[in-house]
């Protein structure tokens, strides 16, 4: 008999998660799971949950919560030699690896995706020693996300981003940074750097179209140094996919990036604070087997 792990973040978003568990329990049951789960308790819980159900060598390991939790479970698989299929329940306040896997935000639906039964490997990006799915990044604009604290995340969701992004802007400043890629070097003043896995980022799912998640290479995209009302209009035409021609945006793919800085300069992993830079990114090719809609996947994986 097979057996699941469900990891969930009973603070996630709206807390609806503890009331629909037992539901849940029950229907990995009727599809013949051994089940059982684990409420997270604090920062870094889900990390260790996941790191506990590896050695315990669960089948499937399931993360319920926002992206922090499942960025998480990722942290708690990724580094090991056995690595259980993950699949994901979205009840955060962002949901973008949900959205990248285009997993359904309705909970039951989310369960079906698992209880189907179709998994693909998926790759992972990794920093220094901690690991990303979607997206990592720095500058001083990435420094804002986890600025908002999380009850105003849960109260007003995502509202509460913007909100505090409006209200940052002011202080966004260029830094001087060494990026190397595969091989190039760029040297000069950005606004920000980010390193994509997929295509939904922040909920602009048009900033990197291309992006794709099993290829084994990064989208790479630098903003140049420009004054605050050109950043703005530029962020205006990424919502609706029409930076990419930008002449202060770069946008390349590499499967490992160098960066160092000469200032202080935070790293933002997955839209949370992943430490200090100098940085080397990885991507970790089909890393992860993720349960995933069949018909979102199936024939672009087969093409390759
Ligand atoms: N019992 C708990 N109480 C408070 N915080 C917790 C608890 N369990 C986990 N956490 C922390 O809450 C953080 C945010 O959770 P999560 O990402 O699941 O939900 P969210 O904040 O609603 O959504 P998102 O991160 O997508 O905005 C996690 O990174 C984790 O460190």
């Amino acid at each position: 008999m097979q057996r699941a792990r469900i990891i969930y973040n009973p603070t996630s978003g709206r807390e609806v998660i503890k009331k629909v568990l037992p539901d849940i329990l029950q229907r990995f049951e009727q599809s013949g799971y051994e089940t059982s789960a684990h409420a997270t308790t604090s920062e870094g819980d889900a990390t260790e949950a996941a790191k506990i159900a590896v050695a315990r060598k669960f089948d499937v390991v399931v993360a319920a919560g926002g992206d922090g939790t499942i960025n998480e479970v990722i942290n708690g698989i990724a580094e090991q030699e056995y690595r259980p299929k993950l699949g994901i329940i979205p009840v955060g306040t962002t949901n973008d690896f949900a959205r990248a896997l285009c997993v359904p935000r309705n909970i039951h639906k989310a369960v079906d995706v698992i209880l189907a039964n179709y998994t693909t490997p998926l790759d992972i990006g990794r920093v220094n020693d901690q690991y990303f799915m979607n997206i990592s990044g720095g500058g001083k604009i990435t420094e804002i996300s986890y600025e908002v604290p999380s009850k105003l995340k849960t109260m007003i969701g995502q509202l509460a981003y913007y909100l505090k992004g409006i209200e940052m802007l002011p202080s966004l400043r260029p830094t001087y940074v060494e990026l190397e890629y595969d091989g190039r070097l760029f040297k000069g003043e950005i606004m920000l750097f980010l390193i994509a896995n997929t295509n939904s980022v922040g909920g602009l799912e048009k900033l990197a179209p291309n992006a794709k998640m099993d290829d084994g290479v990064f989208d790479l995209m630098i903003i140049e140094k420009m004054n605050i009302a050109e950043f703005v209009r530029l962020a205006t035409l990424a919502i609706q996919g029409n930076h990419l021609n930008h002449p202060k945006f770069i946008h390349t793919t590499a499967s490992r990036v160098k960066v160092h800085t000469e200032e202080k300069m935070q790293l933002n992993i997955d839209g949370e604070f992943g430490g200090l830079l100098p940085g080397e990114f990885v991507n970790l090719y089909r890393h992860i087997e993720f349960f995933v809609p069949e018909d979102k996947f199936s024939t672009e994986s087969k093409d390759e």
